[in-house]
């Protein structure tokens, strides 16, 4: 099944072109790495996915079992793009509770097992604002994959993560596909791509290449 599909999709802002023509489709439970070079126009390639950016020209069409009840929005996507999003006066904890609420899928015991497995040890009183970057990293992507989503849109999830932290983000990945989600991942490191991924899409000059890797 088709989870995202692209139609002749460009992308052009104030007269340049960040994407032209892009053709490609997004299978369900496939896990597809998206590599090149800074500015190639990756972060703007995943947001087209969600919503969050809508083409200049062509249409992005996601499958309706993957919208919410209106078919308006994505449902059972967890998104991490563009840097850590949080509200810099909760903690880890009360926000992602708060987000929580929103679908009233998952409570208190959901947040904290998917921060203790993404290891976000924040003291209970500490603002997100006072996180390091690794920290809010951590947090975006606890936020990402908190409802157990069915579709991951993930920009350089590994960036400023140690090692350890690194290794848990992947057995989180790897747990996801495991259950027959489909991800889609950017990241600069080749081990990465070569470690996690199906199929990669490879950005050069607007043109999106696609390559088959396994399966
Ligand atoms: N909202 C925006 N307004 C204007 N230009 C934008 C906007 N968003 C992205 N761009 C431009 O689109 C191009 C692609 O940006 P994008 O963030 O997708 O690159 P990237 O491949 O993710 O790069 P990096 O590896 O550095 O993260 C860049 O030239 C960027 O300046």
């Amino acid at each position: 099944m088709t989870v995202i599909q692209f139609n002749g999709v460009s992308k052009t802002y104030r007269g340049q072109s960040v994407l032209a023509n892009v053709t490609l489709s997004i299978e369900a439970g496939r896990t597809y790495g998206v590599v090149g070079p800074n500015g190639a126009g990756k972060s703007v390639l995943l947001r087209l996915m969600c919503g969050l950016t809508l083409p200049s020209t062509g249409e992005v069409i996601i499958h309706p079992d993957y919208l919410d009840k209106h078919r308006t929005y994505p449902d059972r996507f967890g998104v991490a793009i563009d840097g850590p999003a949080y509200i810099p006066s909760l903690s880890a904890e009360a926000q992602l509770l708060e987000l929580a609420r929103i679908r009233n899928r998952i409570g208190l015991a959901e947040v904290r097992d998917v921060l203790k497995e993404i290891g976000l040890n924040a003291p209970l009183r500490k603002k997100a604002r006072a996180y390091s970057q690794g920290m809010k990293q951590k947090l975006s992507l606890a936020q990402a994959f908190m409802e157990s989503p069915d579709v991951l849109l993930l920009d350089e999830p590994f960036n400023a993560l140690d090692r350890e932290s690194m290794h848990r983000v992947k057995d989180l990945i790897h747990a996801r596909h495991r259950a027959g989600a489909t991800i889609v991942f950017t990241s600069h490191h080749g081990a990465d791509i070569d470690e996690l991924t199906d199929e990669v899409f490879e950005i050069d000059a607007g043109a999106v290449l696609m390559n088959r890797r396994r399966g």
